[in-house]
C-alpha cells in the first residue's frame, strides 16, 4: 500500500520531471542558436563578424553551464509561511512563461535554504532535501523550521536526529540513514552523513547539496576585502574556497571574467584533487596554479633544505635582491680608459656616477633605465671624440655616426656593459648563489654570513630552481623589467597557448552539436574571437607576469611566506582575496602564530571567519590528533568532529631484535636491515588491510621522506594492482635534489591509485579513506615543524588509520599505547575482522609480541630536502 512517504516521492518526482524537461528545452534551444551562429560564413562587416562571435561565445558557455547541471540538477526545496515553495538547484530556471521554476544556489533568495534554523526560520515552514540518482527522486529528508511542526517531527522520528536544526553542522550520530519507502523521517543530516561516508574517489566533489549555514555565510561574504577562512582540518576550508569562486563568478560574472579568478593550491597533486569541482558547478574562468608554477616559463621542481628555502621566503630577501640590482650598476673607483681607433677616451668616476644617479632616478626598471645610463655616457664619449678632430664642430647627423660608431666598437660596448648589463632575473638570481663577493654586497647587513653560506650554489649552471626562488625571480623580474625579446617570446608563448585551447575548445563543442563533419575546429577557431577574451585570464596567466587577477584564492595560505605573499599581491593588487588556511598545520619552522603577522603590514584591512566542524576525520582519530596539537599549541582548540565511525586507531609496532637499529635513511635508501626489512613488509600488510577495509576507497601510506621511494618499491612488488603503475619514486631516497628531472608529472596519477605513498607535504589539503602512518617518531624529528606535520597525517583519513611503527611512539600518541584504554580494534568496527589478508594476522600476532625496541638508534632521517616550502 502507498505510503504518504511514497506520495511525496511522487510528487517530488513529477516536479523533478518537469525540470529536466525544461532543461533539455533549453539545451536544443541553445544548442540550435549555436549551430546557426556557427554555420553562418561570417564573412559581414567587422562589426557583425564580432557580435556573431559574441553570441556564440554566450551560446557556448550556457550549453556548458547547462550540460553541468544535469546531475542533480535539483537537491532541495524551501516551503515558505506564506505556502509558496522555492525549489533550488545547481543553476536557476524559468519556464515557458519565464516565471522562475529553479533558484541557482548562489541567488540571493537561496540563501535561507542554507542559513535557516529553528530559532531563525528566515520565513520559511520547512527545508526540504531531495536524494537523487539520475533524474530518479530517490529520497525525501525534511527539517521542520517552525517550532510546533518540529516538535511533531521529533516525536514521531524520535531518534533520527530529525530537526536538529540543520544548517548547524555539529551534532549528527552516526548510523542515521533511512532508506526509501522507510515512514521513518530522515532530516538533512542524514543526508550531509551520506556525502561524509561516501567512499572517497581521489577527487573532491562539489558539496553545493549539504553546504552547512557557517560554510555558506562565508562563501557569500563581500569580496571586495581580504577573507581569512581559518579552520582545523576537514572542516571544510578547501570547498568553501572553491563554491565561494562558484559564487563570486556568479555574482560578479562581467568583472571575474574579464580579469579572472587565481586559485593557488600547494602541489599538483592538490589541484587535480580538486580539479573537478568548479566544472562540476558550471565554472570554468578560474585559473589553477602551484607556487613552483607562478612565474612564467619556469617550473620549479628542484628541492633544499628547510632552512634554505625559509630564509628565502623571509622578507629581508626583498632587500637583497634590490641590493643585487643595485650592485650591478657599476662605478668602477678609477673610472674608466677606453681606446676607440686612435682616440683616447675617457670616462671618470663622478661621470659614471652622474649618468647612473640620473638612470636611477627615471625610476624605470634596470632594463629600461640602462638606455638612459648609457645615453648619457655615449654622449660623454661622442663630445671627447668631437673634440679631439681637427675639423672642429659637427652636425648632428655627424655626431650621430660618431655614436652609432663608438657603440658598435666591441671594447667599448663590453666596457659600457660592465657598468649596467642587461639582467634577466634567471641570470641575476644564478650570478647571485654562486658569487659571495655579489652576495655579500648584494646583502650588506641584512644577512649573516650564516644566512648566506646557506644560500650559496657552486656554479651557476648548476641551479635548479626550487619554490622558494620563484618569488625571488619575480622580485627580480620586477626590478630588472622586460627586455623586449622575454616580452617577445612571452606573448608568442601566451598566443600559441591560446590556440590551442581554442581548437580543443572548438572541437569539443562541434562534437556536442554532431557538426564535426560539416565544419572543422581550426575554422571555428580562427574566426571565434569571444571566446578567445573569455579564455584569455587563464591563459594570461601563465605567459604574462604583469596579469592582474580580480580575485586570489590561496589555500594552505599557512604555508606562504612573506616572498611569496609579494609576488600574490602583484598578482592581485586590488587586494580581493580569499585565504583559506590553518595555522596549527604550518609546516615553517618558526611560522607565524597569527593571521596579522602572516599577512604582514601590505594587510592592513582582512576579515577572519572560522569554521569549527570537522567533516572529515570521526572523533576516534581526532581524538589522538587534538592530543598532538595540544602539544604543540596549548591554546590550540581542535575542530569538533561531526561523526564517530567506531573504530579506534590500530597500532602495529613491529618487534626489532635488540642490537638491530629501526630507522635511518642510509639503511632505508639501500633496502636496510632486517628490521627495515621488517618495519617495510609491516607497512605493506597494514596498507594492504586497509585497502580491503575500504574496498573500493583510497588508501595513503605516509611517512618521513626517505621512506618513500622503498615503501612504494614494496607496495608495487607486493600488490601491484593496489599502487599506482606509475608512481614516481620520489623524493629520492639518498636525499638528492635532483628528484623530478624530466617526468612527465607521473605524480599526477596519484590519486587514481587505491593505495599511494606520500610524505606529509605531499599529502596537504588531500584526505582518504584510511591512513597508514609510518614510524610517528621520525616525522615529529623531521625538519620542519614536526607535531605539525604530524597532527596533519592524522587528520587524512575519513575512517581508518593504522599506525605502523618501530622506534618508540612519540609521547603525545601515548593515547595509542597498549597501556592506554583499548588500542585495538573496537569491536563491532565492521572493520578488521576477518579481512583475508595476512596484514591483519602479521598485525596481531606484533600486537601481542610487543618487544622491547632496540634502543632507538641515531636519527638520521635529517636534513631532508623538501620542496614544499614557498
Ligand atoms: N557541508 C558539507 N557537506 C558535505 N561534505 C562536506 C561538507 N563540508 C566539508 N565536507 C567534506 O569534508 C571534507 C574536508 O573538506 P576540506 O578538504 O575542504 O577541508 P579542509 O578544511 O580544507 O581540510 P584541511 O585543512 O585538512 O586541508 C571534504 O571531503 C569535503 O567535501
Amino acid at each position: 500500500m502507498p505510503t504518504t512517504r511514497d506520495a511525496e516521492l511522487a510528487r517530488e518526482q513529477a516536479y523533478v520531471d518537469t525540470l529536466y524537461t525544461r532543461l533539455d528545452e533549453i539545451r536544443e534551444t541553445t544548442r540550435a542558436q549555436l549551430r546557426q551562429v556557427l554555420m553562418e560564413a561570417g564573412t559581414g562587416t567587422p562589426q557583425s563578424i564580432v557580435e556573431r562571435d559574441v553570441f556564440a561565445a554566450t551560446h557556448a558557455d550556457r550549453l556548458s553551464r547547462l550540460d553541468a547541471a544535469e546531475g542533480r540538477l535539483c537537491f532541495g526545496a524551501m516551503d515558505n509561511v506564506d505556502g509558496g515553495r522555492t525549489y533550488i538547484g545547481r543553476i536557476g530556471l524559468s519556464d515557458q512563461e519565464q516565471e522562475p521554476i529553479l533558484v541557482d544556489w548562489r541567488a540571493p533568495v537561496a540563501t535561507a535554504f542554507y542559513q535557516a534554523t529553528i530559532a531563525d526560520p528566515r520565513g520559511l515552514v520547512r527545508r526540504r532535501h531531495l536524494r537523487t540518482r539520475g533524474r530518479r527522486v530517490t529520497g525525501i529528508a525534511d527539517d521542520p523550521l517552525d517550532p510546533q511542526a518540529f516538535m511533531a517531527a521529533a516525536s514521531a522520528g524520535a531518534g533520527t536526529g530529525a530537526g536538529t536544526g540543520a544548517g548547524t553542522g555539529a551534532g549528527v550520530g552516526a548510523g542515521a540513514g533511512v532508506g526509501v519507502g522507510s515512514d521513518v523521517p530522515e532530516s538533512g543530516d542524514t543526508m550531509l552523513l551520506e556525502a561524509l561516508s561516501a567512499p572517497r574517489t581521489g577527487r573532491m566533489h562539489d558539496i553545493v547539496s549539504t553546504l552547512q549555514a557557517e560554510q555558506d555565510r562565508i562563501i557569500r561574504a563581500d569580496a571586495n576585502a581580504v577573507l581569512v577562512v581559518d579552520g582545523g582540518p576537514g572542516t571544510g576550508k578547501t570547498a568553501v574556497a572553491l563554491h565561494r569562486a562558484a559564487y563570486l563568478l556568479y555574482t560578479h560574472r562581467d568583472r571575474l571574467l574579464r580579469s579572472g579568478v587565481l586559485v593557488v593550491g600547494p602541489s599538483p597533486v592538490f589541484l587535480r584533487y580538486i580539479e573537478q569541482v568548479l566544472p562540476s558547478l558550471g565554472e570554468t574562468g578560474v585559473m589553477f596554479a602551484t607556487p613552483a608554477r607562478l612565474f612564467p616559463g619556469i617550473e620549479a621542481t628542484g628541492e633544499e633544505p628547510v632552512a634554505v628555502a625559509v630564509l628565502k621566503g623571509d622578507e629581508r630577501m626583498a632587500a637583497v635582491i634590490a641590493g643585487a640590482v643595485r650592485d650591478r650598476q657599476r662605478v668602477p673607483g678609477r673610472g674608466l680608459r677606453l681606446r676607440h681607433g686612435e682616440y683616447e677616451l675617457q670616462l671618470d668616476r663622478d661621470t659614471i656616477a652622474r649618468a647612473r644617479t640620473r638612470a636611477r632616478r627615471s625610476r624605470r626598471p634596470h632594463n629600461s633605465a640602462r638606455g638612459i645610463f648609457l645615453r648619457e655616457l655615449l654622449n660623454v664619449l661622442t663630445n671627447q671624440v668631437v673634440t679631439q678632430l681637427p675639423k672642429g664642430l659637427f652636425d648632428q647627423e655627424e655626431r650621430g655616426e660618431i655614436r652609432s660608431d663608438l657603440w658598435t666598437d666591441r671594447e667599448v660596448r663590453r666596457a659600457l656593459n660592465d657598468l649596467w648589463p642587461v639582467l634577466t632575473p634567471a641570470r641575476l638570481l644564478a650570478d647571485l648563489y654562486a658569487s659571495p663577493d655579489l652576495l655579500g654586497r648584494a646583502a650588506g647587513t641584512h644577512l649573516t654570513a650564516a644566512e648566506r653560506a646557506l644560500l650559496r650554489r657552486a656554479k651557476a649552471e648548476e641551479v635548479r630552481w626550487t619554490p622558494a626562488d620563484v618569488p625571488l625571480l619575480d622580485e627580480a623580474a620586477e626590478l630588472l623589467g622586460d627586455l623586449d625579446e622575454q616580452a617577445r617570446r612571452a606573448e608568442e608563448r601566451r598566443v600559441e597557448a591560446e590556440r590551442t585551447a581554442e581548437r580543443e575548445y572548438a572541437h569539443g563543442v562541434l562534437e556536442m552539436l554532431g557538426l564535426n563533419d560539416r565544419i572543422d575546429a581550426d575554422t571555428i577557431a580562427q574566426r571565434w574571437t569571444a571566446p578567445r577574451q573569455r579564455r584569455a585570464a587563464a591563459e594570461h596567466a601563465s605567459g604574462d607576469r604583469s596579469w592582474t587577477f580580480g580575485h586570489l584564492i590561496v589555500d594552505e595560505a599557512q604555508e606562504v611566506s612573506p616572498m611569496l605573499w609579494r609576488l600574490l599581491w602583484r598578482r592581485c593588487p586590488g587586494r580581493t582575496a580569499t585565504l583559506v588556511g590553518d595555522l596549527a598545520q604550518g609546516a615553517r619552522p618558526g611560522a607565524p602564530t597569527s593571521w596579522g603577522e602572516l599577512l604582514g603590514p601590505a594587510v592592513t584591512h582582512y576579515a577572519v571567519e572560522r569554521l569549527t566542524v570537522n567533516y572529515r576525520t570521526p572523533s576516534e582519530i581526532m581524538d589522538v590528533a587534538a592530543d598532538v596539537l595540544t602539544a604543540a599549541d596549548p591554546a590550540a582548540e581542535a575542530p569538533r568532529s561531526v561523526r564517530s565511525v567506531g573504530r579506534r586507531p590500530r597500532v602495529v609496532r613491529i618487534a626489532v631484535s635488540a642490537g638491530e637499529v629501526p630507522a635511518g635513511s642510509s639503511s632505508v635508501a639501500a633496502g636496510g636491515s632486517a628490521a627495515e626489512g621488517e618495519l617495510v613488509r609491516g607497512v605493506v600488510a597494514a596498507a594492504i588491510d586497509a585497502a580491503a577495509e575500504v574496498s573500493g576507497g583510497r588508501v595513503a601510506v605516509i611517512s618521513a621522506p626517505g621512506r618513500v621511494a622503498v615503501l612504494r618499491a614494496a607496495l608495487r612488488d607486493a600488490a601491484p594492482a593496489l599502487a599506482a603503475p606509475g608512481q614516481p619514486d620520489e623524493p629520492e631516497a639518498d636525499g638528492s635534489s635532483h628528484a623530478r628531472a624530466g617526468r612527465a608529472r607521473p605524480e599526477l596519477d596519484l590519486l587514481d591509485a587505491p593505495v599511494v605513498v606520500l610524505t606529509v607535504a605531499d599529502s596537504k589539503g588531500l584526505e582518504f579513506d584510511a591512513v597508514v602512518l609510518v614510524e610517528p617518531a621520525e616525522i615529529v624529528a623531521g625538519p620542519t615543524r614536526g607535531l605539525a606535520d604530524l597532527y596533519v597525517a592524522l587528520t587524512r583519513a575519513t575512517r581508518a588509520l593504522t599506525v605502523v611503527h618501530a622506534e618508540d611512539l612519540p609521547e603525545v600518541l601515548h593515547s595509542l599505547s597498549p597501556c592506554a584504554p583499548s588500542p585495538s580494534p573496537s569491536p563491532g568496527s565492521g572493520s578488521g575482522s576477518g579481512e583475508n589478508s595476512v596484514a591483519t594476522a602479521a598485525a596481531a600476532t606484533d600486537l601481542e609480541r610487543v618487544a622491547p625496541a632496540a634502543e632507538a638508534g641515531e636519527e638520521t632521517i635529517t636534513g631532508r630536502q623538501l620542496h614544499l616550502l614557498w
